[in-house]
């Protein structure tokens, strides 16, 4: 399969390495500095780049005909826009605010708890997540999808990183060198507190569900998730 990177930073050179590991070609690497480009070769195109870009990277593709998938955080509020724009142009996309199997699995362990948790009124909720210090957006967009899942299965209707009023999950959002990812949930009450918490040793699980997510959208046409391609859920 011949791969388009939009962004070539840490995540781009992981996926890279683990593509061309996987018998796959890097056809396009795209950074700030060649934004003057075409996908005539590639058969995916794999954006990990700026928020502030993103979206026109991901458009720039759907109007190739490419499918692309991206991971870049800190955009969502222009997600809505984007998944028309695929539909109505029949293109193929896919985002996930984490693409590794454990935070995966992750997400569908804090699912589970916020529904066995949702008649509680004793215990209050809070998200932790710990980034290195190069990352342009809070909270994590992991963060906000744990978040986004808890506000679906309770009283809670927002989250924030300000002191929370009683109906917003407070998200703690630290920044420390090197930490590739952490994100802990908290159900606190005077008698106790419930934890769970995923840490990410490296970039190479994330890298890795990039990778088998093109190959696994290549010949699709439509939106799709990580739960799609992972089955589970
Ligand atoms: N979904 C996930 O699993 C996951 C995992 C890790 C990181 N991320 C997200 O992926 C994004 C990239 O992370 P990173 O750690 O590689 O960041 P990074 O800062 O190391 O790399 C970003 C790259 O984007 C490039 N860039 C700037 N302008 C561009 C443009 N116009 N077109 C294409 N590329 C451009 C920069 O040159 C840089 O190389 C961030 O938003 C991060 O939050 C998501
Ligand atoms: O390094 C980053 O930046 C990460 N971003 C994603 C997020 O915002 O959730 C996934 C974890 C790593």
């Amino acid at each position: 399969m011949k791969i388009a990177l939009l962004g070539y930073g840490k995540m781009g050179k992981s996926i890279e390495t683990i593509a061309l590991n996987r018998n796959h070609t890097i056809s396009l690497i795209v950074s700030d500095s060649n934004s003057d480009y075409d996908f005539s070769n590639s058969d995916v195109a794999i954006d990990f780049s700026i928020p502030s870009v993103a979206v026109s990277n991901i458009k720039k593709a759907i109007d190739a005909g490419i499918p692309v998938i991206s991971g870049t955080t800190g955009w969502l509020e222009q997600y809505q826009d984007v998944l028309d724009y695929c539909n109505s142009n029949n293109g193929t996309f896919l985002y996930a605010s984490n693409f590794s199997l454990g935070v995966n699995i992750f997400f569908e362990l804090n699912k589970r708890l916020s529904e066995l948790m949702s008649n509680t009124s004793e215990y209050t909720t809070e998200i932790e997540e710990i980034h290195h210090t190069q990352k342009l957006d809070a909270p994590s967009g992991t963060a906000i999808t744990l978040a986004e899942q808890i506000i679906e299965n309770t009283e809670y209707t927002n989250w924030t990183l300000d002191e929370p009023k009683p109906n917003e999950i407070h998200i703690e959002a630290k920044r420390i060198e090197n930490v590739p990812g952490t994100h802990e949930i908290s159900y606190n009450s005077e008698i106790d507190s419930i934890n769970i918490k995923h840490t990410a040793h490296s970039r190479q699980g994330f890298a890795m569900g990039a990778v088998i997510a093109a190959e696994w959208i290549k010949d699709k046409k439509g939106v799709f998730s990580m739960k799609d391609v992972l089955n589970i859920g």
